[in-house]
């Protein structure tokens, strides 16, 4: 869906990655508008998580580009602005409580209150009073806490892998409702998922990666 309001938010062209002789991302265009919930399936190693730390900049392409909210990543800016991020393990300060690791994060760009992280851990279903060390949190408990972390400066983009893994039935269902919600606001979603039922109960297109290239799948829900 196209409306209005509308705009192209991620540009990608020819993006290709070659690590040792080995095609990792082959030749991918992809235009994405904001407002949409897109979902990246394929199987482990086809370059999902490639794929988006190119669109962070956190890898550079061997040829082709990236543009997020119209800017050149690696030339106009390292690193794209008001993007959200979970990719892979967050690398949360073990003796931190889920509060101070949010703060101490949220201190670098200083634009939310303290009660703004709070709100926000208790919207991925944590106790912000909750004074445990992050050490002690259980693999969901982390994972909702990553969420939360990417979530809480309110960014125009989230790029998601796997945000799903290993939270329960709830948490899945909490995480859901809270990215729809995201969406309705008009922010943009980019999240891949082994769960295609994950995908297809809240993605607008879905994407399939295989050995690096990457087609169109289905139109979702
Ligand atoms: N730093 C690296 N150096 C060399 N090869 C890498 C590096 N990172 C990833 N790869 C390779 O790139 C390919 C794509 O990996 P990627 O992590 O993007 O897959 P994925 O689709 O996210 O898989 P999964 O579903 O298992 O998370 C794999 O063959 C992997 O071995």
């Amino acid at each position: 869906m196209n409306t209005a309001r509308q705009k192209t938010i991620i540009e990608i062209s020819n993006l290709s990655k070659i690590i040792k002789g080995q095609v990792i991302l082959d030749q991918i265009n992809l235009q994405l508008i904001s407002g949409n919930i897109y979902g990246f399936v394929g199987h482990n190693g086809s370059g999902k998580t490639m794929l988006f730390k190119t669109i962070c900049g956190f890898v550079i392409p061997t040829q082709g580009e990236v543009h997020v909210m119209q800017k050149k990543v690696g030339k106009d800016i390292s690193f794209p602005d008001e993007v959200g991020i979970l990719i892979e393990n967050p690398g949360f300060l073990p003796n931190y409580n889920a509060f101070q690791n949010l703060k101490y994060l949220a201190s670098i760009q200083n634009k939310i209150s303290n009660q703004d992280i709070k709100n926000t851990i208790k919207s991925v279903g944590l106790n912000p009073e909750n004074k445990k060390p992050v050490k002690t949190y259980s693999l969901g408990m982390k994972q909702r806490l990553g969420i939360a972390q990417a979530i809480m400066e309110n960014p125009k983009i989230l790029i998601l892998d796997e945000p799903m893994n290993a939270l329960d039935i709830d948490g899945v269902n909490l995480i859901r409702d809270l990215l729809i919600n995201f969406k309705n606001k008009g922010g943009t979603i980019l999240i891949t998922s082994h769960n295609q039922d994950d995908l297809d109960s809240m993605c607008d297109i879905t994407f399939q990666m295989d050995n690096g290239k990457l087609k169109k799948e289905t139109k979702g829900a």
